[in-house]
């Protein structure tokens, strides 16, 4: 017995159009795709998902979450985390290692591995502490959690401050053909900031954030991957310097990719109300020609994917204020309404273009075997509707997180089923 989704709209490659089809899934994988065109297929016997009028995409992937544990179970759990991810059509996510302890022995790569195993319910790659404790001081080992598992090398959360720690890392990294994942930001510049330097800090009297402090380590890290030969990926882009630098790498030659955040294409410094802690991540939210820079990057191909940098914490820790709550938003629940309402029913993506980013592009960057709907790949696909517009309501998260700036935006494009290997994962 397999599984017939019968009706679903699927995207045609290199066409900006959806056609009908109906999708046969078998021993977790994807075993015929046929024209709606061509007739009903005879479903007897098979379990039957009526798709029609739903977008079927392929499972969307993920390259930078943060799903807390262990260690940090009061903000998020492998088991919720997975939920929220899977809510929000996410098939695949990379967990960052900022948790307690951190990741950066082979023994807790294992205790992620096996909690997400038992507990999730899509796939979990875990990412691997650049430095022992995250302190900068001295590179863990990268084969021992290479073998265990670790999908790269990451200190997210802080940037590695040391020039030669970093590169050490990068030529470590590039032996083993592993990518280093960073977290850009020079400690010396940034000085108990909570928001950018721009309009609002001024307005405010607050201390800024200048966008130098992510755009040096860009810069910085550019050119030691160029010395190392590494896959060198940046974090959450944010500054309109740090597009600039990194589009110049890639006119050299340098191995270096780069990922966006929805709010950070979606949100300026100006847009803030008030000293509401929902609006406080990092990096900050930056000023509207930073905005436009990061758009024009991702459409011409300087930063590569869209992750969410899901970081979910608890009610009291956010509400402690603009000064003093932790950075972070969660984004797995409103990540692809937001973008598809905001950039491709307003006409300036294709819809190819957003799905492209957050599925097969991510899939290629890392060298993962997902990310592309076709006969002979593992079913992993979300069900989608384009159609009824609806207000995000934190309430209704799946994530222990509730902290996100776009409570009442009314937006199209939500998930309706998520299946990861052929198995209903979540559905409405
Ligand atoms: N992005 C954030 O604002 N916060 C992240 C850390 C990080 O991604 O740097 C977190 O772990 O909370
Ligand atoms: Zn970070
Ligand atoms: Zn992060």
């Amino acid at each position: 017995m397999g599984t017939w989704i019968i009706n679903g709209n699927v995207p045609e490659k290199g066409q900006d159009r959806l056609t009908a089809k109906h999708l046969y899934i078998e021993n977790g994988k994807i075993a015929a795709i046929r024209d709606a065109s061509e007739g009903e297929p005879d479903t007897a016997g098979h379990e039957t998902i009526d798709a029609k009028g739903k977008l079927v995409s392929a499972g969307f992937i993920d390259m930078h979450v943060h799903l807390r544990e262990p260690g940090f179970e009061y903000k998020e759990t492998i088991a919720t985390g997975t939920r929220s991810a899977a809510r929000g059509g996410y098939t695949v996510i990379a967990c960052m290692p900022n948790t307690r302890p951190v990741i950066d022995k082979v023994e807790t790569v294992n205790y992620v591995l096996d909690k997400a195993e038992t507990e999730g319910v899509i796939r979990v790659l875990p990412y691997g502490c650049i430095t022992k404790n995250q302190l900068g001081r001295e590179l863990t080992d990268f084969a021992g959690l290479k073998e265990a598992g670790v999908v790269g090398f990451t200190d997210d959360g802080v940037g590695v401050q040391s020039a030669q720690m970093m590169k050490d890392a990068m030529a470590l990294a590039a032996s083993m053909n592993m990518p280093v994942i960073a977290h850009c930001e020079d400690n010396t510049l940034v000085e108990g900031g909570a928001v950018t330097e721009g309009e609002f800090a001024r307005k405010n009297g607050m201390k800024g954030i200048p966008n130098e402090s992510e755009a040096i380590h860009v810069g910085r890290d550019i050119l030691l991957a160029e010395a190392t030969g590494v896959h060198y990926h940046v974090c959450h882009v944010s500054a309109e310097q740090s597009v600039r630098l990194i589009r110049h790498g890639k006119q050299h030659g340098v191995k270096v990719t780069s990922e966006v955040c929805p709010h950070h294409l979606l949100l300026s410094d100006e847009d803030i109300p008030g000293m509401d802690a929902n609006w406080k991540m990092n990096p900050p939210l930056r000023t509207p020609a930073d905005v436009e820079a990061v758009i024009a990057g991702l459409e011409d191909g300087t930063i590569d994917i869209i992750v969410t940098d899901h970081a979910p914490h608890s009610e009291e820790e956010k509400a402690r204020g603009m000064q003093l709550a932790p950075f972070g938003i969660v984004g797995f629940e409103t990540a692809f309404p937001l973008l598809y309402t905001k950039f491709v029913r307003t006409g300036r993506w294709t819809l190819e273009f957003l799905l492209e980013r957050m599925t097969s592009k991510p899939a290629e960057l890392f060298g993962l075997p997902w990310g592309v709907l076709e006969e002979g790949r593992e079913a992993d696909l979300t069900l989608i509707d384009l159609e009824t517009e609806k207000a995000v309501d934190p309430a209704e998260f799946l994530s222990k997180g509730r902290n996100t700036p776009f409570t009442g935006w009314k937006l199209y494009g939500w998930p309706t089923l998520t299946m990861v290997a052929g198995k209903t994962v979540w559905s409405e």
